[in-house]
C-alpha cells in the first residue's frame, strides 16, 4: 500500500476494507496513564514499545488504525518519528491509517496541513485526517483537493462526542439550519455521485442519542468516537445513526487498549467490540 502508485479513492478503500474486516477503528492513543498501567515509562521509549505494540497486534486484522497525534507531538520531534513509523507500519501491514490531529486554520495555512499529511510522499501521509471546519468549512478546500488528488480521505469534525461540543455544532445559523447540519450538508455536497461511497467524511459522536434531526446521509463514512471510555456502546449504534450506521466508522481507544501490553488480550477485546458492532449493525 506504500510507494508511489496512485492511490485508489479514499472512500472506495475505506468501503472495501470495512466489508472484508468490519467497521471497527481502534485509536492508538498513548495516554500517560495507559503507559503507567503497561509497566512503560512516560517517555519516547515507552511511547515507541506501546504504538508498535498496538500495530503488531491489529493492523493485520482491524479496517482502521487512528493515531491521537497529540499523545506523541507531546515528546516532540521524536515523539513525531515514532508517530510516522507508526503509521508507515500500520498502513504496510493493510490497515487504512485516520490521522487524528484535527487540523483547521485559513485556507493558505491549511493548504501546509494538506502537504504534511495528504501528499503521498510525505513522511506522515494517512489515509485520512481529521480536520476542524471552525474557521469555515471553505478553509479547508486546499485539504479537500489535495486528498482528491492522492487518493485520500478527510473526516471533518460535525458533532462531536464531547458534551461541551454542543455550544458550537448545535448552534442555529441565520438560515434556521444548525452549524452541525450545515457541516454534513457540504460533506453530501463532497461525495455526491461517488461509488461506492465518497472520500470525505463526519465525525459523529457515538454518545449523542437520537440524531433523527440531522440527515447523516452524506454518501460517506462517519467516524464515530464514544464507545468504551466515554459511555457509548455498540448496541447504541442504530439508534444513533439510523440508516446511516451502515457508513459508521465507530471508534474505540482506551477501551481496547486498557487490556494491553498483552497483544492476544488486546486482539480479543478488538474481536469482541468487533462482533458487538456487527451485530449491532445488523439489527439497525
Ligand atoms: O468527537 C470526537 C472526535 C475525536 N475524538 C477522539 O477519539 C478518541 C476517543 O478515545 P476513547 O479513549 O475511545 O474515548 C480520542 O483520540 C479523541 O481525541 C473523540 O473522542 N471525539
Amino acid at each position: 500500500m506504500t510507494g508511489t502508485t496512485a492511490l485508489e479513492p479514499f472512500g472506495a478503500r475505506l468501503r472495501r476494507a470495512m466489508d472484508e474486516r468490519g467497521p471497527l477503528c481502534v485509536g492508538i492513543d498513548p495516554h500517560a496513564s495507559l503507559l503507567a498501567d503497561w509497566g512503560l515509562n512516560d517517555d519516547v521509549a515507552g511511547l515507541e514499545r506501546f504504538s508498535r505494540t498496538v500495530v503488531e497486534a491489529l493492523a493485520d486484522r482491524v479496517a482502521v488504525l487512528k493515531p491521537q497525534s497529540a499523545f506523541f507531538e507531546r515528546f516532540g520531534s521524536r515523539g513525531v518519528a515514532v508517530l510516522e513509523k507508526s503509521v508507515e507500519e500500520a498502513r504496510a501491514a493493510g490497515a487504512l491509517v485516520v490521522m487524528d490531529a484535527k487540523r483547521g486554520d485559513i485556507g493558505s495555512t491549511m493548504a501546509a496541513y494538506a502537504e504534511t499529511y495528504l501528499r503521498k510522499d510525505a513522511p506522515l501521509f494517512s489515509d485520512a485526517l481529521t480536520v476542524s471546519p471552525f474557521l469555515g468549512y471553505g478553509s479547508l478546500q486546499p485539504a479537500v483537493d489535495l486528498a482528491r488528488e492522492n487518493g485520500a480521505g478527510l473526516f471533518v469534525l460535525a458533532l462531536t462526542s464531547n458534551p461541551e461540543g454542543r455550544e458550537v455544532q448545535h448552534a442555529v445559523r441565520e438560515d434556521g439550519r444548525t452549524v452541525g447540519a450545515t457541516m454534513l450538508a457540504r460533506l453530501a455536497a463532497e461525495n455526491a455521485g461517488a461509488e461506492p461511497m465518497g472520500s470525505f467524511g463526519a465525525v459523529v459522536g457515538a454518545t449523542l442519542g437520537d440524531l433523527s434531526s440531522y440527515d447523516l446521509e452524506i454518501n460517506g463514512p462517519l467516524l464515530a468516537p464514544g464507545i468504551g471510555a466515554q459511555g457509548a456502546t455498540p448496541a447504541d449504534l442504530p439508534g444513533v445513526f439510523g440508516t446511516a450506521v451502515r457508513n459508521v466508522v465507530p471508534n474505540v481507544s482506551r477501551g481496547v487498549l486498557r487490556h494491553g501490553p498483552d497483544a492476544a488480550a488486546l486482539r480479543a477485546s478488538a474481536e469482541r467490540f468487533a462482533t458487538e458492532i456487527a451485530s449491532a449493525v445488523a439489527s439497525g
